[in-house]
């Protein structure tokens, strides 16, 4: 069993790169960290949104996710789920010096998971001391969560709670798992889907107001808002999800809640045709926009897999 401590990051190619910073700045709030100080790299944006170095990084590139990644305890930790992986039947990637000086983290390793989801597992993650500096006052405290899309859901829990550490912390059916690898209720959440990709990434605000506030904000920017304002009943947090460019879909959410009593917790199931179980507000819940870019295969596997 592989021990995930931590969310890290989410790698994804940008066609249009500097319309993607624009965005993930100016209008969902995060800070551009790149910049003569910070070793700059031609073609790659890391954004951030909280100690972490950054928790998004785009690459100039065909549009998509290129891979979602997780931190693990350190050097040892990594060794081991690289064995862990390969025993299990993975073909396991280890990142080199550039590949990971690129993460800003100290070591990775690479793998896709059952349904083509390429996942990165990382330790040394770079913390930045400084005060996070927001593109725009929109209120984020944190890398919230990360959601993957799987067409089989109960299978890829399986595979998540069997290779990994991470726990159901609630089921909405067959169409989502909400799963948690510390006290927040969920880090990962995998979301039914035909194909390999990501749903969304999540971002924790400071007050039920900045929920709102963005809510008029990114109405005024012309921002496609997909689900929202609502609250979800599984974490019970209030939530607003829009699409950014290169598909990007982005929630923030606020007052999720916290496991303390793990012993305690049993995960329930919603059934995703009650109405009110996405949306305890009774919103629309169907996402009017549904054009995730298929994920960008020649970016996710390197050469050296992939022949
Ligand atoms: C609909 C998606 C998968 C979903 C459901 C519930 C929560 C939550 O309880 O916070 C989410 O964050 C979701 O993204
Ligand atoms: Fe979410």
């Amino acid at each position: 069993m592989i021990e995930l401590v931590d969310i890290a990051y989410v790698r994804s190619g940008a066609a249009d790169l500097a319309g993607a910073v624009r965005f993930a700045t100016e209008v969902v709030g995060l800070e551009h960290v790149d910049g003569p100080a910070d070793d700059t790299e031609p073609g790659v944006a890391h954004l951030r949104a909280d100690s972490r170095h950054h928790c998004l990084a785009f690459v100039e590139g065909v549009s998509g996710v290129i891979a979602s990644a997780f931190t693990v305890d350190g050097p040892g930790a990594l060794a081991l789920a690289e064995t862990e992986l390969e025993s299990r039947g993975f073909t396991v990637w280890r990142g080199g010096p550039a590949d990971a000086r690129s993460r800003r983290v100290g070591e990775l390793i690479g793998f896709d998971d059952p349904f083509g989801n390429r996942i990165e597992l990382v330790c040394g993650q770079q913390t930045l001391a400084r005060p996070v500096r927001p593109g725009r006052g929109s209120g984020i405290t944190e890398f919230g969560h990360l959601c993957l899309d799987a067409p089989d859901v109960a299978e890829a829990h399986r595979f998540w709670s069997t290779t990994f550490n991470a726990r159901a912390s609630d089921w909405i059916g067959d169409a989502a798992c909400l799963m948690r690898i510390d006290e927040v209720h969920h880090k990962l959440a995998v979301f039914q889907g035909d194909r390999p990709g990501l749903c969304h990434v999540n971002f924790q605000v400071a007050e039920l107001d900045d929920v709102f506030r963005n809510w008029h904000h990114l109405q005024d920017q012309g921002v496609p808002i997909e689900m929202g304002p609502g609250r979800h009943p599984q974490s019970g947090a209030v939530f607003l999800y829009f699409l950014g460019p290169e598909g990007l879909t982005y929630e923030y959410s606020y007052g999720v809640r916290r496991i303390t009593d793990e012993a305690a917790w049993r995960p329930r199931y919603f059934d995703p045709a009650e109405r009110g179980s996405i949306d305890m507000w009774l919103g629309p819940t169907q996402k009017p926009v549904t054009t995730r870019p298929q994920i960008t295969r020649p970016q996710v596997l390197p050469e050296a897999v992939h022949p």
